[in-house]
C-alpha cells in the first residue's frame, strides 16, 4: 500500500494567481492548534509581528525579535497543510541593508520551512525586495499604515487623506510591485486609493482597513475572534466573543474548585483492585 501524496500548501505564485479570480483569504496565526483550525479556510496564513502585542503584551511591534518569529513560525508550520505560510520580518532585522534582509529571510525560511517573508516599506525598500526575490525569497510587501514606523509616524493613523500622502503610497505600492513582490498588504488606507492601486499593479493586494476593493483581506486573528480587546481599530469586526467564552470558563472552574464540586469521581483515580 502506497502512502497518499502529502497535501501541498499553496505557493506565493498561487496567491498572485487569485488576483481577478476570487478574493484571497488571510488570517494571522501564531500557534499550532489555532493554525489547524484556520488552515482549511484560508489561502494564506501570516505569522505577524502583531504577536508581540496580542500574545506578549508589548505596547508596539518594535520589540519583537527574529527568535520570537522563528519559534512561532515553527509552531504554525506544524499545523499548516493547505495555506501558504508567510513570516513577518521584525523591526531592525532587515532595514539596514539588502544583505541583512537576505540573511534574516534565509535564516527564517531555513529554520521554519515557511513559504516566504513579509516586510514593511515602500520606495526605500524596493531595492531590498528585488535583491531577495532574485535570490529565491518570495516577498509579501506592506504599505500604507506601517506599524513598525509607529515611533516616527506619531501613532497608528489611517493614510491617504491628503493628495501628497496618497501619491507617496501610490509610488510605494508601484515600487514594491515592480521589485517583484507576489502580494502587498495595504493597511489603514482610504478606499479610492486602495482600489486604484489594486487595479494598476500585478501583485495581489491584501487589505486590512483598506476597503473591499482589495484582492483579498487579512485580519489579526485575535481581533476577529474577540480575544484581543485592548483597542479596536475601525477595520476590526468581531466574528466571535472568545474573551467572553474564556472568562466564563475560568469563572466556572474557579467556582467548582472552591465548592469542591470539581474534580468529580469521573476525574479521580482509585487504587485498582489486586488480581
Ligand atoms: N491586535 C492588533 N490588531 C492589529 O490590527 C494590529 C496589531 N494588533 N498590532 C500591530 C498593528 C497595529 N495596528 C493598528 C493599531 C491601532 C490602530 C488604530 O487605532 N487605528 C485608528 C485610526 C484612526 C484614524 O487615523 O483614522 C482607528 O480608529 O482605526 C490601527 C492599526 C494594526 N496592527
Ligand atoms: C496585520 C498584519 C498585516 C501584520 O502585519 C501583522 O499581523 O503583524
Ligand atoms: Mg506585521
Amino acid at each position: 500500500m502506497s502512502t497518499p501524496p502529502r497535501q501541498k500548501r499553496l505557493t506565493p505564485t498561487d496567491i498572485t494567481a487569485l488576483k481577478g479570480v476570487r478574493p484571497a483569504v488571510c488570517l494571522t496565526a501564531y500557534t499550532t492548534p489555532m493554525t489547524r483550525l484556520f488552515d482549511p479556510h484560508c489561502d494564506l496564513l501570516l505569522v505577524g509581528d502583531s504577536l508581540g502585542m496580542v500574545l506578549y503584551g508589548m505596547e508596539t511591534t518594535v520589540g519583537v525579535t527574529v527568535e520570537m518569529m522563528i519559534a512561532h513560525g515553527q509552531a504554525v508550520m506544524r499545523g499548516a497543510s493547505h495555506a501558504c505560510v508567510i513570516v513577518d520580518l521584525p523591526f531592525g532585522s532587515y532595514q539596514e541593508s539588502k544583505e541583512q534582509a537576505f540573511r534574516t529571510a534565509a535564516r527564517i525560511m531555513k529554520e521554519t520551512g515557511c513559504d516566504g517573508v513579509k516586510l514593511e516599506g515602500g520606495e526605500e525598500m524596493a531595492e531590498t525586495v528585488a535583491f531577495l526575490v532574485s535570490r529565491g525569497v518570495p516577498v509579501f510587501g506592506h504599505v500604507g499604515l506601517m506599524p513598525q514606523q509607529v515611533n516616527t509616524a506619531g501613532g497608528y493613523r489611517s493614510k491617504g487623506h491628503s493628495d501628497a500622502e496618497a501619491e507617496k503610497i501610490r509610488r510605494d505600492a508601484r515600487a514594491i510591485d515592480q521589485a517583484g513582490a507576489f502580494a502587498i498588504v495595504i493597511e489603514g488606507t482610504v478606499e479610492p486609493l486602495a482600489r486604484e492601486i489594486t487595479g494598476t499593479i500585478a501583485a495581489a493586494t491584501i487589505g486590512i482597513g483598506a476597503s473591499p476593493a482589495c484582492d483579498g483581506q487579512v485580519l489579526v486573528s485575535d481581533d476577529m475572534l474577540g480575544l484581543f480587546n485592548d483597542f479596536k481599530p475601525r477595520f476590526v469586526k468581531h466574528f466571535a466573543d472568545l474573551a467572553g467564552v474564556i472568562s466564563k470558563a475560568a469563572e466556572d472552574y474557579a467556582g467548582e474548585v472552591r465548592a469542591r464540586s470539581f474534580p468529580g469521581p469521573e476525574h479521580t483515580f482509585q487504587v485498582r483492585p489486586k488480581k
